[in-house]
């Protein structure tokens, strides 16, 4: 309940004055609601309709008065009129309170989707290579939707409490001793229902495991599907899928048998009560037809709320541990934070590489608990204005050593510093921002050309796109398009060849005209004549920036002013091209005497 409160507070502090209003609203319905119906059998007797005795019903007596100074022909117009004054009133007030409500709700999920979006872009790398993506998509589609639903329960809960406060005030003035009787058959019944609101919560925690498992399953198959086809694993991943949806299934099967139950209990004690009192008011209690009629429509009234109260309560339990996991994930998101605020980043200067980034005994684990160090006592020099590039076989710590230098991962010792200055978390995220990046599996949006490139620079003109594009030898394949720069790329960049892809992505990080250029593979899905296009690009772009570039492709850093060659996250051999293409017992020169091979 704690989590729900949290959320409670969050509501309280968002929507603040509305609530109240809302609350105010509800209390004026339902008020209008119990004098509307309460009030007009007693008031139709009053006037010889019924033929009941309303006794000492003492609030009678006021409109008996009121009703003598109105002429007796228009006795039954004015009683029904009130009425339908009463009730219109109500419904009126009711209508706007439900869109008020719909108000609230709605801007304040739109606010939750929004920090709970934020806090995951804001956190910082290492915290998403420990989750899973689906997880958040989970987060923000069907964890968002059944807190929506709590929310919505909520607020009906606190309407249903309200308005069973005001007509239980109503129920003890017309009969206190009746109303107490009531209430305590619905403390006996919220007493006996525990164990279902319990039941609930735990197919909650069943359905946040299944929706997770099948959220994940999902993005996986289609993220894989190629692989699927290729290798015919449909029908393994059909039973998968099969079985998955069985549970699912099963579960809601079991939440609705319990749901289902207790509404039988409900529905069967309120028979058994109300014959009960009917017995109880006529054989012991003795109470006159009037008061006896106010009572089984007092009952009538008081009991479907007590009922309804309980089942919300139910509801509410099953939707308690998707508030929980939005909790959980709010905070392990803020304690993982990056320091500094994007939008400040955005509002300061570039930053530009005048010497070099230097690293000085550099450690870093991806798993403290474990001996395995990906970066293991790194020292090195990165010169602006050159291009430094990392090769080692694979698994030998290069994208690792990237990441370090773009502050993406915080080294767990050592130091790193640019022109000089110590690198902390806020400096690291300044270089970052001054960083062109082209990753090895490079992602386009589902969009066009032209917007996946603005995205990088949005005030970009025309002419400084075809440059960038030029620049990346990616102008020809464009121009070759029947829409040119308006052409629709598919998902992911589907429609366009993987050299088209890193091509584009080059271009795009050239946009930022950015002071160091990080490439992770730049050349691996180029054929031979757009490989030397690059490597001729990259040599022209060192004058105006610093290039790291990663490459098991070695004919793609020919170039390169500074080599560096991995092995077990530690530098094992460093020099020019030349040189270490020299020695030829090193690491290095066997990587290279390896790819001549291949290539004959
Ligand atoms: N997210 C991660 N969590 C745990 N260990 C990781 C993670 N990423 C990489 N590693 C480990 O760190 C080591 C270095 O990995 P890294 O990806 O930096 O190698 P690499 O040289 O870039 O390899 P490749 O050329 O195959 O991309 C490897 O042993 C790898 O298993």
């Amino acid at each position: 309940m704690g989590h729900i409160l949290l959320f409670v507070n969050k509501l309280h502090a968002f929507a603040g004055i509305k609530l109240y209003l809302n609350l105010l609203c509800m209390i004026i319905i339902s008020l209008l609601d119990g004098i509307g119906i309460f009030l007009l059998v007693p008031m139709l007797s009053l006037i010889g309709i019924f033929d009941v005795h309303l006794g000492n019903v003492s609030f009678t007596s006021i409109f008996d008065a009121m009703l003598r100074t109105i002429p007796t022909a228009y006795q039954l117009a004015v009683i029904l009129g009130s009425f339908i004054f009463v009730i219109s009133a109500q419904a009126l007030l009711q209508k706007n309170q439900s869109v008020l409500d719909a108000k609230i709700q709605q801007s304040f999920m739109r606010s939750l989707r929004l920090d709970i979006y934020q806090a995951l872009l804001k956190a910082n790398w290492i915290f998403h290579l420990k989750r899973r993506k689906s997880d958040f998509q989970h987060i923000l589609t069907s964890e968002l939707g059944r807190v929506n639903h709590g929310t919505t329960l909520f607020l009906r809960l606190i309407t249903s409490i309200t308005f069973m406060v005001i007509q239980i005030g109503i129920a003890l003035w017309l009969s206190a001793k009746m109303t107490l009787l009531v209430l305590l058959c619905g403390i006996l019944l919220a007493f006996i229902s525990r164990k279902f609101i319990k039941h609930a919560k735990e197919y909650g925690n069943k359905t946040t495991e299944l929706s997770k498992n099948y959220y994940a399953g999902i993005n996986d198959q289609l993220n894989g599907i190629k692989d699927i086809k290729s290798n015919l694993l449909e029908q393994a991943h059909i039973s998968w899928f099969h079985k998955l949806n069985h549970d699912i299934e099963s579960n809601v099967i079991e939440q609705v048998q319990v749901q289902s139950n207790s509404q039988l209990l409900y529905r069967v004690s309120s028979a058994i009560l109300i014959g009960l009192f009917i017995y109880l008011s006529l054989k012991i209690f003795h109470v006159q037809s009037g008061q006896l009629m106010i009572i089984i429509i007092l009952f009538s009234r008081l009991w479907p709320r007590f009922t309804g109260i309980q089942s919300n309560l139910e509801q509410m339990a099953s939707t308690l541990p998707a508030f929980r996991n939005l909790v959980d994930i709010q905070k392990e998101c803020e304690s993982a934070v990056e320091s500094i605020a994007l939008d400040c980043l955005h509002r300061s200067n570039p930053f530009r590489v005048k010497a070099g980034i230097e690293c000085r005994g550099v450690y870093f684990r991806y798993d403290q608990s474990q001996e395995f160090y990906a970066l293991n006592n790194i020292n090195l020099f990165i010169p602006a204005y050159r291009m430094t590039a990392i090769v080692g076989k694979s698994g030998a710590g290069k994208s690792t050593l990237i990441d370090t230098l773009m502050g993406l991962l915080r080294p767990e010792r050592g130091e790193m510093s640019v022109d000089g200055i110590r690198l902390t978390e806020e400096t690291a995220l300044l270089l970052r921002s001054s960083i062109g990046y082209v990753p090895q599996d490079p992602f386009l949006f589902h969009t066009t050309i032209r917007e996946n490139l603005m995205m990088m620079n949005p005030e970009a003109s025309e002419e400084q796109l075809w440059e960038a594009l030029q620049a990346s030898a990616a102008d020809e394949f464009i121009e070759r398009l029947l829409l040119g720069l308006d052409s629709e790329i598919g998902d992911r960049g589907v429609r366009l060849s993987g050299g088209e892809r890193q091509r584009l992505i080059l271009a795009r990080a050239l946009l930022r005209r950015p002071s160091i250029l990080v490439l992770d593979e730049p050349t691996s899905a180029l054929d031979a004549e757009n490989e030397k296009r690059i490597q001729e690009v990259l040599n022209r772009l060192k004058e105006e920036m610093t290039i790291i570039v990663i490459a098991h492709r070695l004919s793609t850093i020919r170039n390169a002013d500074q080599v560096l060659v991995l092995e077990d996250g530690q530098i094992i051999q460093e020099g020019g091209y030349q040189q270490l293409s020299k020695e030829v017992n090193g690491v290095f020169g066997q990587l290279l005497r390896y790819q001549t091979e291949m290539n004959i």
